[in-house]
């Protein structure tokens, strides 16, 4: 796999299979309809929908036009850019050009991106083998998928190259011996979750528009208004159980990526096969294409989404409404998870569609969910009582939905714990710092530069160690923001209630003037002097900046009065993690307790110990959310089933695990943790008589049933990937 010719060399088998079809007789016929296409006269289907697309001699790809798309139920079924043969040829030789130079996330895995092409093919060509092969397939050393590159070349391009573009279900529908070989009885999600979830699938979503080959799931695009009734029942299962749903505008800690953030709801659905057995036939990946401002997709012209800047107001809730209603229409019974909206929409859409249909916000609600079992872990681990959560100190980087939904969650924990009245509530307030960074439209210029430089002779003030050079270096900062931009100010640092414009969301965990000024702090401190200040029991991050807990910060955090700090580096995929773990425990010390969003490798500490490192990420929540719902038929998803998901999770670990730091189980276990957090939200949803229940089981049935009876009926409705027994019946 060194060059393009070899690649292209490696190829030849499939030409040769092509021409050997040629000369049998059914070949033949179906190529004197191919003959017709070349022609300009019209060529009969007898299929549509999803069966043209998997057609190789029909299947146009991202070429059928509008309104053969239209006339052949294919609307929504492919990404909102129509494409000539021309850039799809474009296209496909750019990602062959692409896959010479080696897809890297990072060090630690050169071929991830390798690694997922190969279970893409394979999950379109056979779900059932797909999400039980995947182990030793994920375990491939460098050797062994560089070999499988060079043997099974037309795995990957999945294209025959004498009809670029249009993939084959021929030459690759079969399982190959390749993967027979790797058969195996149970998949071993850890070792594939870091490939189709977080790291990979970012990279994945970055060049989509390249990988892009067969459609999976659903686009609804801006341009669809008026058409999203008609539009879903083009899905051709009878029965949708879990949509994700993203309109791609911040994709990981990626940014606006467009429609190619569909990946990110693919990722996150086969989750949802996985770890709580959701049947595949009835998961939905959907894209609501309502344009991108990323400048860059806007200037591709091989980007497969809508070349404009994203629908915005009251324009683009009218199209999320009408997506709404319209897989709510046809699939009363669906549950919609929305994934990755940036912050600006997250909590709006959250709030007007969460009393009115069985949907979540995962970045809101379920990071929420994860990071407090994972803070309550942390108190564990400190060797004292989980009552004892009240009394952390909590400095937090990075107000967006992630950081919010942790922080009001976080508070209401507290407070309960304090007795749940107002006052409860208000001290609870007292143990976040926020840390933000953020640039806002300013009008008032001349105000905003008095502001500036008066919030820089604070900080002078106070700082007992006088840096001359950025001493002289900040006041021209802060003057240039104002006088070159004129409209624009980079807000950062430590939220207080100075802070002007403040995102309504942030307001309750701004902190007052006179009490931050008393800890020696003041509005826009930065982090490393909150840390310092506030030696803080905790530390964690929902920035997406890869590095922001600089050696500056871990530093300053030595000086916590913890006698176990612990760091959350929460921020995917791996590059925008706020802190390695090595660094974490290099500066900080061998007894810190570690987390992050995306996989680290444990750290071997040196002396006989290992520093461990934990897995924070939603998806310990969000499946078993999705299933405890489903199967509890609640008619919404209720701030008491959250809570009792994440306080399950969080009751999960044995006291050994956490008193050796290990605060999150083992990916390896996800399914089982999956199971005990839907039985727990099956409860919950009974308890507050939001129960409808689910096929057979009505809500009375539910209600008879004991803890152990709820584990049984989740666990007999979990999918596995065994073959069914398959019968032809004549329509
Ligand atoms: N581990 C997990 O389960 C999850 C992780 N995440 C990750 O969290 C990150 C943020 O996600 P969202 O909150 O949805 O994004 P967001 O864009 O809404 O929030 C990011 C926030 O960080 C702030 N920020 C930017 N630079 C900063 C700096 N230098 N210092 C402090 N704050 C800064 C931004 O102003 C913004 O408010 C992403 O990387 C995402 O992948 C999100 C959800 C779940
Ligand atoms: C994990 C996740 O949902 C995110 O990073 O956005
Ligand atoms: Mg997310």
């Amino acid at each position: 796999m060194s060059n393009v010719s070899n690649q292209i060399r490696a190829s030849s088998s499939l030409i040769k299979r092509f021409k050997q079809r040629m000369t049998n007789p059914a070949a033949l016929v179906q190529c004197r309809s191919f003959t017709t296409l070349e022609g300009h006269r019209p060529t009969i289907v007898h299929k549509r929908s999803l069966d043209i697309l998997h057609d190789p001699w029909f299947n146009k790809g991202t070429a059928f036009s509008m309104t053969e798309r239209d006339r052949l139920d294919l609307r929504g079924l492919l990404p909102p850019n129509v494409m000539s043969s021309e850039q799809q040829i474009q296209r496909f030789m750019a990602d062959l050009k692409r896959l010479q130079v080696q897809a890297r996330d990072g060090p630690s895995d050169p071929n991830a991106l390798a690694k997922w092409r190969i279970l893409n093919r394979l999950h379109d060509r056979n779900e059932t083998m797909y999400f039980k092969s995947i182990y030793l397939l994920c375990s491939l050393d460098y050797e062994s998928s560089m070999l499988a590159y060079k043997h099974k070349w037309h795995f990957l391009l999945s294209v025959p190259l004498w009809r670029p573009d249009y993939c084959s279900r021929h030459t690759d529908y079969e399982l190959s011996p390749f993967y027979g070989q790797f058969k195996v009885l149970i998949a071993n999600i850890e070792e594939y979750a870091p490939i189709v979830y977080t790291p990979t699938v970012g990279l994945a979503c970055q060049n989509y528009s390249g990988l892009f080959r067969r459609p999976r799931g659903m686009y609804f695009s801006a341009e669809d208004r008026g058409e999203m009734m008609s539009m879903v029942y083009n899905w051709p299962a009878e029965q949708v159980d879990m949509i994700v749903v993203t309109d791609g505008s911040r994709i990981l800690g990626l940014g606006d990526l467009g429609v190619q953030g569909i990946g990110i709801t693919i990722g996150k659905l086969d989750l949802y096969v996985a770890a709580a057995g959701i049947n595949p036939q009835r998961v939905l990946p959907v894209m609501i294409d309502v344009g991108t401002n990323n400048e860059k997709l806007l200037k591709d012209p091989l980007y497969l989404g809508l070349q404009e800047h994203r629908l915005d107001g009251d324009e683009y809730i009218a199209v999320i409404d009408e997506f709404m209603e319209a897989v709510f229409t046809r699939w009363p019974h669906v549950i919609v998870q929305f994934e990755d909206f940036q912050s600006k929409w997250a909590f709006k859409l959250l709030q007007r569609y969460r009393n009115a249909y069985r949907m979540f916000n995962d970045d809101v609600q379920g990071t929420a969910g994860v990071a407090i079992a994972g803070l309550l872990g942390a108190v564990r681990a400190q060797g004292r009582p989980m009552i004892d959560f009240p009394k952390q100190k909590i400095v937090v980087a990075g107000a967006g939905s992630a950081g919010i939904g942790v922080l009001n969650a976080a508070r209401k924990t507290m407070a309960r714990m304090l007795g749940n009245n107002e006052s409860a509530f208000e001290s609870a307030g007292r143990q976040f710092w926020v840390v933000d960074a953020k640039v806002r439209n300013v009008t008032y210029w001349p105000r905003i530069l008095i502001m500036n430089l008066l919030s820089v002779l604070t900080r002078y003030c106070k700082t007992t160690v006088i840096d001359l050079e950025s001493l002289v270096e900040a006041p021209r900062i802060s003057f240039a923001y104002c006088s070159s931009t004129l409209n624009f100010k980079n807000v950062h640092g430590l939220i207080t209630e100075q802070r002007e414009n403040i995102d309504p969301q942030a307001l309750p965990f701004a902190r007052k003037v006179k009490e931050a000024s008393h800890q020696g702090l003041w509005e826009g401190a930065s982090l490393a002097e909150v840390v310092r200040e506030v030696k803080p029991d905790v530390l964690l991050g929902l920035s997406a900046v890869g590095g922001l807990f600089s050696k500056e910060v871990l530093e300053a955090l030595k000086g916590s009065t913890s006698t176990r700090p612990a760091i959350f580096a929460m921020s995917n995929p791996t590059k925008n993690a706020e802190c390695t773990p090595e660094e974490a425990f290099s500066i900080v010390g061998d007894n810190i307790i570690f987390a992050s969003g995306s996989p680290f490798k444990d750290v071997d500490l040196g002396n006989g110990h290992i520093g461990h490192c934990n897995q924070g990420n939603n998806m310990y929540l969000f499946p078993g959310i999705g299933l405890g719902t489903l199967l509890s038929g609640s008619r919404i998803i209720s701030d008491g089933m959250l809570q009792a998901a994440a306080e399950c999770l969080a009751a999960y670990m044995t006291e050994e695990e956490v008193l050796k730091g290990i605060i999150y189980p083992s990916t390896s276990r996800i399914r089982d943790i999956t199971k005990e957090v839907a039985a727990a939200v099956v409860k919950e949803a009974i308890e507050e008589d939001l129960a409808e229940g689910y096929r057979e089981m009505d809500a009375r049935e539910l209600r008879k049933l004991s803890q152990e009876e709820i584990e049984e009926y989740v666990m007999n409705n979990m999918w596995s990937p065994d073959y069914p027994t398959l019968v032809y019946k004549k329509d």
